[in-house]
């Protein structure tokens, strides 16, 4: 598949439509009337007690509550995840500063489709498609080979030491993640980070998401239904305002923030190397009419030249069929890059008849 260099239309920020004080919504945010979210009176969170499973990491019980979550929803709500309140909120204030530059400043980074580092308002180079409302920066910390830190934003100037603080406290989490989920589908411990090509080479990718206010937000979407590609995801949602939602037996369930929780949304490579035993959740987010949203989102992904297939002991225990196709991780990106995001279509695709 030809790799394209360059967007296929002129990008719009959306920051700068939202800014503009449009009270339409320009033809291409406009989603059919089966994609739009339904109407909801109010943007503020309302715990449901059937949501997204809540693990406690200090509560005896974690591991069961895991179990279930990875089954059934491929997402939880992580608390007492040992990460420093502390780190958290500098690293929300930080990534907002971002958004808060000059618009010529921002501009500086503006992205590729080819390795899609920096600025960008878009996936996928298809011409014409239907676009979703919000901004987003995207950066690469893991393997360090892949780091190219001056392509991180300057300012604000405490933005680099801050992001790479907060996200080593992510990456000692994401192991220990890793290390439970190998033990709950009966693997060592240490499994499933040798299976993902071993702690130097596991990839974390920083995307911070900027959803301004929406003149219409029952018109559109703020991210198109998706699941994310690599093993998982981590993310830090702003407190007070929601926005995300899992698709759980084709009903979209909102993940309401709960103060300094993470959530965790298991990725493809996790439903891959596991057999389908785990599910990825597809998830999607909602924008909102009086209030912006931020998400700061650490992507953990497995190398990204090894063949990545299910892992042969689940594989055996299952039963003896492999029911995905192996595959690079690299190779599986480019196909989502290319053609854009699209709900669970891609990881589909592999499972063998
Ligand atoms: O904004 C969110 O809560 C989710 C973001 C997300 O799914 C992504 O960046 O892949
Ligand atoms: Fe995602």
């Amino acid at each position: 598949m030809g790799l394209n260099l360059a967007w296929p239309e002129p990008v719009e920020r959306v920051q700068k439509l939202a800014e503009s004080g449009i009270t339409h919504l320009p033809q291409r945010y406009i989603r059919p009337p089966q994609e739009r979210p339904p109407s909801s009176p109010s943007p503020s969170p309302s715990p449901s007690p059937a949501g997204v499973p809540v693990v406690d990491l200090s509560a005896g019980n974690s591991m069961e509550v895991m179990h279930c979550a990875c089954r059934e929803w491929g997402a939880f709500q992580l608390i007492n995840h040992g990460i420093p309140h502390i780190f958290l909120s500098s690293a929300m204030h930080a990534s907002r500063g971002f958004f808060d530059l000059p618009m010529s400043e921002k501009q500086l980074y503006a992205n590729d489709p080819l390795t899609y580092e920096g600025y960008g308002s878009r996936m996928g180079v298809k011409k014409g498609i239907i676009l979703d409302w919000g901004d987003y920066f995207f950066h690469h910390l893991r393997p360090l080979s892949h780091r190219k830190q001056h392509k991180w934003p300057a300012n604000p100037p405490h933005y680099r030491r801050t992001i790479e603080e907060y996200c080593s406290g992510v990456f000692e989490l994401c192991k220990e993640l890793l290390s439970m989920f190998s033990e709950d589908l009966g693997l060592p411990k240490s499994r499933l980070v040798e299976t993902f090509g071993g702690e130097e080479q596991i990839g974390l990718c920083y995307r911070m998401n900027y959803y301004p206010e929406c003149p219409q937000p029952e018109l559109t979407l703020g991210l198109s239904p998706h699941t994310d590609p690599g093993c998982f995801t981590v993310i830090f949602q702003d407190d007070d305002v929601c926005g995300l939602q899992v698709k759980k037996d084709d009903v979209w369930v909102s993940v309401p923030p709960i103060p300094k929780a993470l959530v965790i949304i298991l990725a493809d490579q996790l439903e891959v190397i596991s057999n389908g035993i785990y599910t990825s959740a597809e998830h999607r987010t909602t924008v909102n009419k009086e209030r912006e949203r931020m998400s700061l989102v650490v992507f953990c992904n497995p190398d990204g030249e090894m063949k990545i297939g299910p892992v042969q002991e689940v594989v055996a225990a299952g039963g003896g069929k492999a029911l995905y196709e192996e595959m690079s991780f690299n190779q599986y990106r480019q196909l989502i890059r290319t053609v854009g995001i699209k709900g669970k279509t891609f990881l589909n695709s592999r499972k063998g008849s």
